[in-house]
């Protein structure tokens, strides 16, 4: 399997909050990664990291083997970020925003195509401070993946989507991985981690906790039974 992900004894502080500590675990090509644990553990410090919006304290974080903070323009077009709150300008259309963000890269999908496919063309006039949470949600998606990234990092893609819709961001990301990508996808839901991931990485208290294939991780029982035994409140530091 070919490592894309590699996060090791990666610490980050805020103050006297060790929001990630000395943490370690992989992401491979052509594998779902699904990354739990509960409100606070540190999920999206790491994934911010990775993504090179924040600068670790200490350890390692490589994305295709490049450190993200020093990252050159070609290393972030290998890479698709859906951030949690979208990120979308507001006043923006969805189709025009798309096709701009298609510009920046080389060689992008089909803006037309991808908006079709993600039901986007339905409310493409609509500027984005006129979208609901749903809409938003998959136009934020759409310009993580206009420019064909290598390594795709989802922070809660299915959040508030109808189930239709949450079909269309599974089928979409299974797409994805089996183009060869790595997607790394945070989620607070044990169905779409079950459903999606290949791999599973549980986070509690800036450490992890569990990790594995999802076979691996959960044992032949269930994902939700792993998470509460692996992230009770005793492991507090
Ligand atoms: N910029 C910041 N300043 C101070 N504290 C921060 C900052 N960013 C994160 N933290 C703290 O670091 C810890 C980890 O936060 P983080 O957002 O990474 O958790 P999370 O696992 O993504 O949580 P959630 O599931 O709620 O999204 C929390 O205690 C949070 O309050």
């Amino acid at each position: 399997m070919s490592e894309a992900v590699r996060v090791r004894e990666l610490s980050k502080r805020f103050g006297s909050v060790r929001a990630v500590d000395a943490m370690s675990w992989s992401a491979h090509l052509g594998r779902v990664t699904a990354v739990l644990g509960p409100n606070g553990a540190g999920k999206t410090t790491t994934m911010e990291i990775l993504e090179g919006l924040q600068r670790p304290d200490a350890g390692v974080a490589e994305v295709l083997g490049v450190d993200p903070w020093d990252a050159s323009p070609e290393h972030r077009a290998r890479v698709g970020v859906m951030l949690q709150d979208g990120g979308l300008p507001n006043g923006a259309k969805p189709i025009r925003l798309l096709r701009h963000l298609a510009a920046l890269y080389a060689d992008p999908l089909d803006v037309t195509e991808l908006a079709h496919r993600l039901g986007i063309d339905a409310f493409a006039g609509t500027t984005v401070r006129r979208l609901s949470g749903g809409q938003r949600q998959r136009v934020a998606l759409a310009a993580a993946l206009v420019g064909d990234p290598d390594v795709l990092f989802l922070d809660e893609p299915t959040a508030g989507l109808d189930p239709h819709a949450r079909l269309d961001v599974w089928s979409l990301v299974r797409e994805w991985r089996d183009r060869g990508a790595a997607v790394v996808v945070t989620t607070h839901s044990f169905e779409e981690a079950e459903r999606l991931a290949d791999d599973v990485v549980v986070i509690a208290h800036g450490r992890v906790a569990a990790e594995g294939s999802l076979a691996e991780v959960v044992g032949g029982g269930r994902l939700e039974d792993v998470y509460f035994a692996v992230t009770t409140k005793e492991q507090t530091r």
